[in-house]
Parts: C-alpha cells; sequence; structure tokens
C-alpha cells in the first residue's frame, strides 16, 4: 500500500548516505539509540523554536552556545580519526595565538592604512618597530581589543563587518600578513605546531594532513630557515611530540603555494617542491595551489606544470569550487581537479551543481573535503542547513571533514565542523553509522602507506571501542 511504497522509498533513499551500509555490533547499536535519541531532541527543540537551533546561525554567535550540546560533547570524545584540510599558520586556538603576542622580543609595525605586521629582534633598531610591550604600556585603552581584533575574524556583527565575500576575505588574507612575522619565528614556530597537534589530540584527532604555503622561519641572529629546512623544523616536532604522546600517529604536509604568487614563479615552486619530496618522502605527501579562486589564476593556466609535479611524486590535493558562481572559472576547476586526478578536493563547494561531475568523483574515489565552518565565515553560505555537502553525503560521496583556518575563527579542534555537519546537514535520522565512516574516511582517504595506515587503525579501533563504551555508560 500507500505506506510501505513510501516507506521503500525513504530507505532506498537512506541507503545512499555516508555510512549507511556499515554494520554495527550490539554495542554499537545501542550508542546509536543514544545518540540519535539526543540528536532528535536537540533539534526537536531548534524545530519548535528556530531561535534555539545554533546550526543555523553564524559561527560567531553559536560557538560558545555550541559547547553546552551533549552531542557536541559526544563528538569531542569521539575518535575522528584524522584531520585533512589545515593551513600552517591557523592551527591553535585563538586563545593560544594571542597569548604568543606576550613573548619577549616582539615588536610591531603598523601602517598608515592601519595594517598591523609583527616582528621578532634581539633590540630595538628601526623606529618602523615598537616593541609589544611598550605599545601594551602607552595605549593601553583599547590597545588589546586592536590587537585581537588583527588577529581574528570574529566580529559583533558579522553580516555588517563583511557585507561580502570579498570583504570577509580581505580581512581574511589580512590575518594571514599580520601572523606571518609572529608565526615564523623559529621558538614560535615550534611551539605553535607542537600546540597545535596538541589541540587535535585533545580533541581526539591522531593525524594530520596540513597545507604549507611559505616554507620560511627566522630566528633572532638573523638567521633564515627555508623550504627542506623548515620541514626537518616540522620532522623534529612532530618526533617530539610523538615521544610525548605515543598513541598520536603523526603529521604530514601538502606543499601549497598560492595560486596568486606562483603564476610568475611555478617553476621555482615545482623545484621546492622537488627537494622538499627529495628530502623528506614520507613526510611531503603533495601539492595544492589556494588562495581566492574567484580572484582568478585557474588551475588550467596550470595544466602543463602540472604533469611535472606528477612526475616528481606525491598526490594532488587541490582546493577548488570554493565559489558561489556557477559556470565560471573557479566553478569550472573542479573539471581540472578531477581531470587532473586529485586524491581529494578542497571544499568543491559548487560540486553539486555539476551532477555528471558528482559521478565521476565517485567512480574515481575522490574524497571532498568538506569545511563548513569556514565556508559560513567567509561568507558562502548562511544557514549550515543549506550547505551544498548536505546533497553530497546524502548521495555517498566519499566525503572527509576539515575545519580550514580554526584560530581565525575561533573553532577548536575539528568538533565544531563534525557538529554543524551532524547536527545541519544530514537527516534527523542519521546517526552513529555515518559519524564512523566520517572517521574511517578520514584515515582510508589519507596519505598513510600501508604500514602507517595499519598502526593508524589498530589505535582508533582502541579509542572507538573507548568511546562506544563511554557513551553507553555516560548517557
Ligand atoms: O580555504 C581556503 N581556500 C583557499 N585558500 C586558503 C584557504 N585557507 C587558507 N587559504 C590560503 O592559504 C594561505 C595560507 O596557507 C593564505 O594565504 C590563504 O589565502
Ligand atoms: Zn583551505
Amino acid at each position: 500500500d500507500y505506506r510501505t511504497e513510501k516507506n521503500r522509498l525513504i530507505e532506498l533513499d537512506r541507503e545512499r548516505t555516508i555510512g549507511s551500509k556499515l554494520h554495527l555490533t550490539e554495542k554499537e547499536n545501542r550508542a546509536n539509540e543514544i545518540i540519535t535519541s539526543l540528536k532528535t531532541s536537540e533539534l526537536q527543540s531548534g524545530f519548535e523554536d528556530p531561535n534555539k537551533f545554533p546550526s543555523s546561525q553564524h559561527f560567531f554567535d553559536i560557538r560558545k552556545t555550541i559547547r553546552t550540546s551533549r552531542i557536541f560533547q559526544i563528538i569531542q570524545k569521539l575518535p575522528k580519526g584524522s584531520s585533512l584540510h589545515i593551513h600552517s599558520f591557523a592551527l591553535t586556538s585563538q586563545e593560544y595565538l594571542y597569548n604568543l603576542t606576550f613573548r619577549e622580543n616582539l615588536y610591531a609595525s603598523i601602517s598608515s592604512s592601519g595594517e598591523l605586521s609583527f616582528r621578532f629582534f634581539p633590540s630595538n633598531t628601526s623606529t618602523n618597530w615598537s616593541s609589544l610591550s611598550q605599545l601594551r604600556r602607552t595605549n593601553r585603552s583599547n590597545f588589546e581589543e586592536f590587537l585581537k581584533s588583527k588577529l581574528t575574524l570574529v566580529r559583533e556583527d558579522p553580516r555588517k563587518s563583511y557585507p561580502t565575500v570579498e570583504d570577509a576575505w580581505s580581512a581574511f588574507q589580512g590575518i594571514f600578513s599580520t601572523v606571518d612575522g609572529l608565526i615564523s619565528f623559529k621558538p614560535v614556530f615550534e611551539d605553535f605546531f607542537y600546540q597545535g597537534l596538541k589541540e587535535l589530540r585533545e580533541d581526539n584527532v591522531k593525524y594530520v594532513e596540513i597545507r604549507c604555503t611559505g616554507l620560511y622561519a627566522y630566528d633572532l641572529k638573523g638567521k633564515v630557515y627555508r623550504d627542506e629546512e623548515v620541514i626537518g623544523i616540522y620532522a623534529k616536532v612532530i618526533k617530539r611530540f610523538r615521544r610525548d604522546y605515543p598513541d598520536f600517529v603523526g603529521a604530514k604536509f601538502i606543499y601549497a603555494p598560492h595560486r596568486k604568487f606562483v603564476r610568475a614563479n611555478i617553476d621555482e615552486e615545482i623545484e621546492v617542491y622537488r627537494r622538499i619530496r627529495k628530502a623528506y618522502p614520507e613526510l611531503v605527501v603533495g601539492f595544492d595551489l589556494v588562495g581566492q579562486e574567484d580572484k582568478g589564476y585557474p588551475l588550467s593556466d596550470f595544466v602543463t606544470h602540472i604533469e611535472k609535479i606528477r612526475d616528481i611524486g606525491g598526490n594532488l590535493y587541490f582546493h577548488a569550487g570554493e565559489t558561489d558562481w556557477f559556470g565560471f572559472e573557479s566553478d569550472e576547476n573542479l573539471f581540472d581537479a578531477v581531470l587532473l586526478n586529485a586524491t581529494r578536493i578542497g571544499h568543491a563547494f559548487a560540486l553539486p551543481k555539476h551532477p555528471g561531475l558528482v559521478e565521476e568523483v565517485k567512480r574515481r574515489g575522490i574524497a571532498v573535503e568538506v569545511c563548513p565552518i569556514s565556508n559560513q565565515v567567509l561568507e558562502l553560505v548562511g544557514d549550515f542547513r543549506n550547505h551544498p555537502a548536505a546533497v553530497m553525503m546524502a548521495d555517498g560521496v566519499p566525503v572527509v571533514v576539515g575545519s580550514d583556518d580554526p584560530s581565525f575563527w575561533g573553532a577548536e579542534g575539528l568538533s565544531h565542523d563534525w557538529y554543524v555537519v551532524f547536527m545541519a546537514m544530514t537527516s534527523r535520522r542519521t546517526g552513529l553509522r555515518f559519524l564512523k565512516q566520517l572517521a574511517l574516511n578520514s584515515l582510508s582517504y589519507s596519505s598513510l602507506n600501508g604500514k602507517e595506515m595499519g598502526r593508524a587503525l589498530e589505535q582508533w579501533k582502541v579509542d572507538w571501542d573507548e568511546f562506544i563504551e563511554f557513551v553507553i555508560k555516560r548517557y
């Protein structure tokens, strides 16, 4: 009859969702019931009073409320596997980034247009730079506020502060320029990276692949470290971190020059990539191009060069289709990313507008790195329920969740992004199978090699079983 037929259609539809085919053990089924019932009740209160539904609002307004959600707390505990889309200068919490400005020997310079730069010097040698401690003493009243505003995109009224994508991107790029001299200082560089790993681990993420744009560091003696030397610094920190936390699987790097600046010197960048991969083949796993795609320099400009990059080895992990525009170069970057055989695509926000290409992505087993908070903060989407990846996940496109640049919008670890994905971008009926598959995807679409993957999966299984026990006991 009609009802049976409707249920059959619903079931057919559900079967396409990420994770729907996973088998759950008896204990997992119990945990699943707990999680879906908590999810339903949280959704229901939002359904009855939309003001109470955080995931339809701007992240700046909800990041504190989210912490009180039981689903969020469960997601924090959940072993999420790995974080596969994050940029090297935005790895830590906002608080940690701000606290770096209290380091000794830090100087600042403020341009006539109000842009702030940092640099560490052994002593004051130039009139262009003032020591931070002195600036703090003399400009007491609103200096901290000014400083904080230069390190974050967070504003009281984001829609007014950033009426368009362009405004958001320009502020976003500004933060990268501001933090550059702060984070590139070798002692800070090491601490910042270590802290980034620590925060990921505390959020139950045990492996990370990091996009690196400029491989550069300096110290007080004026020594400059470049390219493979910088990867060497990272390698030492990873080693130290793994000694301190043996359950952590590791970190690897995707070399990701800026599409705009690379245009003139792409051959140089290819050489850098060749050298760093030669020096650290197990740490440097691939290539990407970053920067605002709507501003041009499409992937198709680089096709012949990318052939050379392929010869060097590693994989391709392009940002592509991070746009609201349909049929423009930024949108059509998606076709290049697929044709060039990317292993994963960063954002692929525009992908569902190309159902034929979606089929090709599935056929080739390319994973999509979904970073919902980034997309909202950079003004591509308002209400998370309207995020296009909801469609891709319901259709079984392989998806992994990323946080992109959490330092700059006050997200921590990966849990905030997982939370909005789960609460706003999947069906009310979607539960633990989906979460489990997301975690598994984050390992299977990583660049871990056979032996590392074995270790990572083993660690993940231990953590997963513990998590299931925790959910059953605690809720
Ligand atoms: O999601 C993104 N899409 C494109 N470019 C990005 C994204 N996040 C960061 N960057 C770019 O990466 C550089 C630092 O690594 C920044 O210059 C920024 O433009
Ligand atoms: Zn990114």
